[in-house]
């Protein structure tokens, strides 16, 4: 796709001027989010949109109300229109060929159509851009990619714009670079893509130039085929479940040496006591809170030792955001695990708060992935984890953490880390450690955070091309 055939495509202005025209119509009657909210941004055109629509509206102030929604109805098709003419500059403006697309740039443009709420988003502005050009772009693989990793980075939950994607890469892939291929490979797989034909190509296209990736990039090629259950074994056999002995022996080692109480003899499972204050247990709580980071747990791979199902109902939230890196109290965490546990900070994963209301509660599982986890392409096999308590139970209130092959269960206190191994001296996952949380009893909240270990460091490799 060259920048001409590109420009004359936009120059169809009647019918954009047309389609411009009934879009606001088109979105004031089908967009279901007038209460939408701007979130954080760098993007100049989202900061006109900080409109909140009030609900609970007094009879008096309903024509207010509905004002107000027209106002942020108005503003939202203002700002789309803005982002679709960024967009357009951003692709169309410039040589496809050039590598300077601003990824950041269209990421925060795709940011500006996801709606706050999981619901899938339908955006005839954004549906006719895409549709314009994606098709057109499939010659030019290093575009495609900036398109595709800002889509993938923007969370974009627009299921035509990944389909069309996945149409013209499973097509185009041959004449792509490894980079490029594992470029695709991670968007797909962050946006869950299992289709057969696409993951098939790229991994045809992938034998042979493995090559010319880093150690890093193939590491995420690999993750990308795993995680959306496409295993490359034909290019990287199994990840192994089984950690480096030099690894898990020094890890046990360090386990052994940390301060606190020794809870059974048979595997180092130390209760150590004040690794957090309340307050810095509150700041991490608030960060998931403000930014909506909240889901229903994951279930995939909870399994106890035997392989069974565990049955997971608390929420989770990963502080897994560049910017809350570097957050005082993620920081603090990050630390204290990094000295304690003597492993670098990029061992550490980022970090998962869980919060169980009352009742809730995850049955016996382990903490270790089996070979066909695909995280254990990245940084290998949890060594051990530390889960700190954010605040304490009382007694009788359930939510207890309960190792019950070993007889140990501990009760929730605000600050203290219940740390234990995950795998032997030899390295070999170690059944032992299956554990429970117990459900909540009482009308009150558990909030809890695992930080996990990893036997060497988390590749570095983020889905930039
Ligand atoms: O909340 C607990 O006590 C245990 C949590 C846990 O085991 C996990 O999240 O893997
Ligand atoms: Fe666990």
């Amino acid at each position: 796709m060259t920048q001409q055939s590109c420009g004359q495509r936009w120059r169809h202005r009647r019918r954009w001027a047309l389609f411009a025209a009934v879009a606001p119509v088109l979105l004031l009657s089908r967009h279901p989010k007038l209460s939408f909210t701007a979130t954080q941004s760098t993007l100049p055109l989202r900061r006109s949109v900080l409109v909140r629509c009030q609900p609970g509206t007094q009879p008096s102030t309903i024509d207010a109300g509905l004002a107000a929604k027209l106002q942020a109805a108005k503003e939202r098709v203002a700002q789309a229109k803005e982002a679709v003419k960024l967009f357009r500059t951003e692709l169309c403006g410039r040589s496809f060929l050039s590598p300077e697309i601003n990824r950041p740039l269209l990421t925060e443009i795709f940011i500006t159509f996801v709606p706050k709420s999981a619901a899938a988003m339908r955006e005839p502005i954004l549906d006719k851009a895409l549709a314009d050009l994606i098709p057109d772009m499939r010659r030019d693989v290093e575009a495609l990619v900036a398109l595709v990793g800002s889509m993938a980075a923007a969370r974009l939950p627009h299921e035509p714009a990944w389909q069309l994607m996945a149409d013209v890469v499973a097509k185009e892939c041959r004449a792509a670079s490894a980079r490029q291929l594992t470029a695709f490979a991670w968007a797909f797989a962050t946006a869950g893509e299992p289709r057969q034909d696409l993951w098939d190509s790229l991994k045809a296209a992938m034998a042979g130039k493995l090559a010319e990736l880093s150690p890093d990039e193939q590491v995420t090629f690999a993750w990308s085929c795993a995680e959306v259950n496409q295993h490359a074994r034909d290019l990287f056999g199994d990840a192994s479940a089984v950690a480096a002995p030099a690894a898990s022996a020094q890890m046990l080692e360090a386990i052994q040496a940390l301060p606190g109480e020794v809870l059974t003899d048979q595997v180092p499972i130390r209760l150590v006591p004040g690794v957090l204050t309340e307050e810095q247990g509150q700041a991490l709580i608030r960060l998931a809170d403000d930014a909506q980071l909240w889901s229903q747990s994951s279930r995939r791979g909870a399994r106890d030792a035997e392989g069974e199902d565990a049955l997971r109902t608390s929420s989770s939230a990963v502080l897994s955001a560049p910017s809350m890196f570097g957050n005082p109290a993620v920081q603090a965490v990050r630390t204290w695990a990094s000295k304690l546990l003597r492993v670098p900070e990029d061992f550490v994963e980022a970090l998962q708060l869980v919060r169980y209301r009352q009742g809730q509660q995850y049955s016996t599982h382990v903490d270790w992935g089996r070979p066909q986890d695909a995280s254990l392409w990245l940084g290998g096999q949890r060594t051990a984890t530390a889960l700190i308590y954010l605040n304490s139970l009382p007694d009788g209130c359930g939510g207890e953490t309960s190792f019950d092959r070993l007889g140990v269960t501990v009760r929730p206190k605000a600050g203290a880390a219940l740390v234990w191994p995950n795998v032997n001296a030899s390295g070999h996952p170690q059944e032992l450690v299956e554990h429970r949380a117990l459900p909540v009893l009482c009308d009150t909240t558990k909030y809890a955070l695992n930080v996990w270990i990893r036997e060497k460091a988390l590749p570095t490799y983020v889905g930039r091309a």
